[in-house]
């Protein structure tokens, strides 16, 4: 109990400051976005390497309450701030929190400007346009990295290392899911909106859809059964259940919805957070794993032998405190990869493209229409 509260105190209530490099990576804001603080400006301040220069917003009133309430030097606004603020010379990388359907245009014009970017998952509308991203970077020769934090957690690593350490054998099928009772997402949030990217599979159900591709270590071949719960707007998902199928017969459910309607409309449902892996000689999962820096468990049940718990907060013999969040974890692998360092985990591009890819798979035998594609031409 007191290592959560440790926790939550150094990541989020009075994060860790250290002293900053000379050479310090200079991180700009895109969006006075609601994520921004709990996935870059607090873990920023733990890291030597990296100080949060600027931020645009479109209002005025907002870029500037927005930098002074995290005490960001810089401000641009207005109908061009987002570009001046790619355009500020004292700025290396940028940071893209926006709405979905606003990473492929925003992500390009940064790498166009010179800059690295750590893009919001998930990485853009489809695959064909995260794969130009990766293209315009590399001729550029600069970073894009996809903002998938879970993937950077030692509780992750932890689970994928049992589950390829060959204890248990084969794995035969995967289930994760994301999903939270109605009442946390409001109904005008970018979620719902289709022109902007939206759909549950978009925002959470990419969680999901990410970790069994990572642990099968594979693609899926077919998309066996998909159903989804509509919202007002009918090209909206609100709730998705796919089973996917993956080389080897291997299976995995996927799961995600923004807003599972309370019963009887006075009882909240449960939240169902994990990813539960089954192999031939046992079950290993993990729960509440994009929040795992707060608490989560990882479970083995062998088939022969008692069951065990574990907990993973630090790389073994790697950098890391037990308060590291997901995103302090990510911050730091991103940083090495800027710097020409090897991270300790990575998501590469090949990972990004084959996500949307799956994504694609999942809308279209839902009978859904893909995500709209920018119109923005780089
Ligand atoms: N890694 C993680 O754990 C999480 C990642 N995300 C991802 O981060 C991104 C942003 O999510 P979140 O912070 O919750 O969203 P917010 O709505 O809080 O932020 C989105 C930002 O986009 C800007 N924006 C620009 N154009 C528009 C527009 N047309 N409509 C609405 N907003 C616009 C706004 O900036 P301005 O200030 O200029 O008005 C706003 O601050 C999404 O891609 C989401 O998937 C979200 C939550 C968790
Ligand atoms: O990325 C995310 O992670 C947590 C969710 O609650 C949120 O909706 C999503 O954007």
């Amino acid at each position: 109990m007191l290592a959560l509260i440790e926790r939550i105190y150094k990541a989020a209530i009075n994060p860790v400051k250290c002293a900053k490099e000379i050479n310090a990576l200079r991180f700009g804001i895109i969006g006075a976005a609601q994520i921004a603080p709990i996935a870059l400006i607090w873990p920023a301040r733990s890291h030597p390497e990296v100080v949060i220069t600027a931020v645009a917003a479109r209002d005025e009133q907002k870029a500037r309450s927005y930098a002074k309430k995290h005490s960001i030097g810089k401000v641009y606004f207005g109908p061009t701030g987002y570009q001046q603020l790619i355009d500020d010379p004292d700025i290396d990388v940028i940071y893209i929190p926006l709405p979905n359907g606003l990473h492929f245009e925003w992500s390009s014009k940064a790498l166009l400007a010179g800059k690295h970017v750590l893009l919001e998952k998930p990485s853009t509308d489809s695959a064909e346009e995260t794969q130009r991203l990766f293209e315009i970077a590399k001729a550029k020769g600069l970073v894009i990295m996809e903002a998938f934090h879970y993937r950077f957690h030692p509780s992750y690593l932890r689970l994928k290392e049992i589950v390829n350490s060959g204890e248990f054998g084969k794995i035969t099928s995967v289930k994760s899911e994301l999903a939270v009772p109605a009442g946390f997402i409001k109904k005008d949030d970018i979620r719902f909106n289709y022109d902007l990217g939206g759909g549950s599979l978009m925002d959470m159900g990419v969680y999901p859809v990410s970790a069994v591709r990572n642990l099968i270590g594979s693609e899926p071949v077919s998309v066996i059964t998909a159903t989804h719960d509509a919202h007002i707007d009918p090209k909206i998902d609100r709730g998705v259940r796919a089973t996917l199928e993956f080389p080897n017969d291997i299976t995995a459910e996927v799961h995600s919805d923004l807003g599972i309607p309370w019963r009887m409309g006075i009882i909240p449902r449960w939240r169902h957070i994990h990813i539960t892996v089954k192999l031939e000689g046992g079950e290993v999962s993990l729960s509440n794993f994009p929040g795992a820096w707060i608490y989560h468990t990882i479970t083995i049940t062998p088939k022969k032998g008692p069951k065990r718990t574990e907990k993973a907060y630090t790389l073994k013999g790697g950098k890391g405190e037990q308060w590291w969040t997901t995103y302090r974890y990510q911050l730091e692998a991103f940083v090495d990869l800027v710097r020409g360092r090897t991270p300790h985990t990575v998501m590469t591009e090949e990972d990004s493209i084959n996500q949307m890819k799956a994504v694609e798979m999942v809308y279209s035998k839902l009978g859904l229409p893909a995500r709209p594609l920018s119109k923005y031409v780089p």
